[in-house]
């Protein structure tokens, strides 16, 4: 393959259904952020180098939304999510790297810049930069405003060539290419996701559980949450599943046939320990699908070769709500399948999970000491009538020990970047 040609279809796939890309003219390859596995995975596929920021100082920046002695145990656990997640598609991960923020953003350097950026950029830029992604309170503290700045030092820092992230990052990533080159760095190119809509329709919520489908959810779990999902016939514009369908599930199966015929951008070694997903469709489904819908009563199965012929089969009403429910719902059961089983498999990653996620229903574990009665003797000289001081009042409280519930399930908190 010509080398024009080949760099073309890198760019191709690093740029596939991505909502915007700024300055892509000068990508060459190298170094994503953020999530959104099947772009990372296209990255990977594509050569990219990708670096992961694990952006712990950020996470308590943001109006200390993780508590600062969970997100390391939080970082961890993401890493572990995440490696089990590309082996389970049989991305090769030689080239993924994990980053903790902490690890260098505490440098002499770093903070440096970090002040003599505090001195270029305007506090209405700052604001602005981070209206969509800081949490905006009613007093908002300076730890807003420095995030920004953080994030652009980042690009520099990390050694990257481009920043991917949500589309609701765009305000930082406009601010990060004007300010970054003032300090007399490069200017960054910015690759941005649309953000994936919650279950229920609108915008996904860590504060609502049932709005979103964690990593680790056993089928009863998966079950519930998509019979509560808003699934209406013909209804293609409110419609969680289907907003599932076409961000995660078609990308992930098309991902999955892409290497089953033979495209599979592996690395050097080349090698895979887990087979990867197979794609969602039945055997008998012509080759090129992705996506099968199979029908419960009656009607034989149909199969689908883009996510549009899917959506305009359920607005003409050929699919029941009920069809697609159950079919997505089998879907996503047999992606968190393996990722389950590697989480059960591990003791490390369920040791960093109740740490990171400690039940709040569990009680604390109390054990009170007993006090020891003391035998005070009268003073001297008050004979051998003297009565013996009374006991401590506020003494022995034996038995009080209560041992904490085990923690059942992991309380829905932050959502790993995604
Ligand atoms: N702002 C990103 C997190 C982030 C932090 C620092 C960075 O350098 C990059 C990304 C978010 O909202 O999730």
């Amino acid at each position: 393959m010509a080398l024009e040609e080949e760099v073309e279809k890198k760019y191709n796939l690093i740029t596939r259904r991505l909502d915007e890309v700024l300055g892509g003219d000068i990508i060459k390859a190298h170094i994503g952020y953020y999530v959104p596995l099947t772009k990372i995975a296209d990255f990977l596929r594509a050569g990219v180098e990708v670096k992961v920021l694990l952006a712990d100082v950020h996470a308590f920046l943001d109006n200390l939304k993780a508590p600062l002695d969970l997100v390391t145990h939080r970082t961890k656990y993401y890493e572990f999510v995440l490696r089990a997640i590309f082996t389970s598609l049989g991305i090769p991960t030689s080239k993924l790297t994990f980053v903790q923020g902490s690890d260098y953003q505490l440098s002499r350097e770093y903070n440096l810049d970090n002040y003599k950026l505090c001195t270029l950029a305007t506090e209405h830029d700052a604001k602005k930069a981070g209206s969509e992604v800081v949490k905006q309170v009613e007093s908002p503290l300076l730890s807003g405003l420095i995030y920004p700045g953080l994030q652009a030092l980042d690009e520099q820092y990390l050694g990257v060539d481009f920043q991917f992230g949500g589309v609701d990052q765009r305000k930082i990533f406009t601010y990060v290419e004007l300010y970054l080159p003032r300090l007399g760095y490069a200017k960054r190119v910015h690759v941005m996701n649309t953000m994936v809509p919650g279950l229920m329709g609108g915008k996904m919520s860590s504060s609502d559980p049932d709005s979103k489908i964690d990593f680790l959810d056993p089928p009863e779990i998966v079950k519930r949450k998509i019979k509560k999902a808003f699934c209406e016939e013909g209804n293609v514009t409110e419609n969680g599943l289907l907003a599932f369908a076409k961000a995660v599930l078609i990308p992930i199966s098309e991902l999955c046939l892409e290497r089953r015929q033979g495209d599979t951008g592996e690395d050097e070694e080349g090698k895979e320990s887990v087979k990867p997903q197979k794609p969602f469709v039945t055997d008998d489904a012509p080759e090129g699908s992705v996506f099968t819908i199979t029908r419960e009563k009656g009607g034989g199965p149909s199969h689908y070769r883009t996510y549009q012929e899917l959506e305009d089969d359920f607005a003409a009403k050929k699919i029941h709500p009920g069809d697609l429910r159950a079919n997505i719902r089998d879907a996503i059961i047999s992606l968190l399948e393996p990722i389950r089983a590697a989480f059960l498999a591990n003791e490390e990653w369920q040791q960093v999970e109740e740490l990171a996620y400690p039940d709040p229903n569990a009680k604390k574990e109390v054990k009170k000491k007993k006090k020891e009665k003391v035998y005070h003797p009268p003073p001297p000289g008050k004979g051998k009538n003297a009565k013996p001081a009374p006991a401590p009042v506020d003494g022995v409280a034996a038995d009080e020990t209560r041992v904490s519930d085990p923690p059942t399930s992991r309380p829905d908190g932050e959502a790993v970047p995604a």
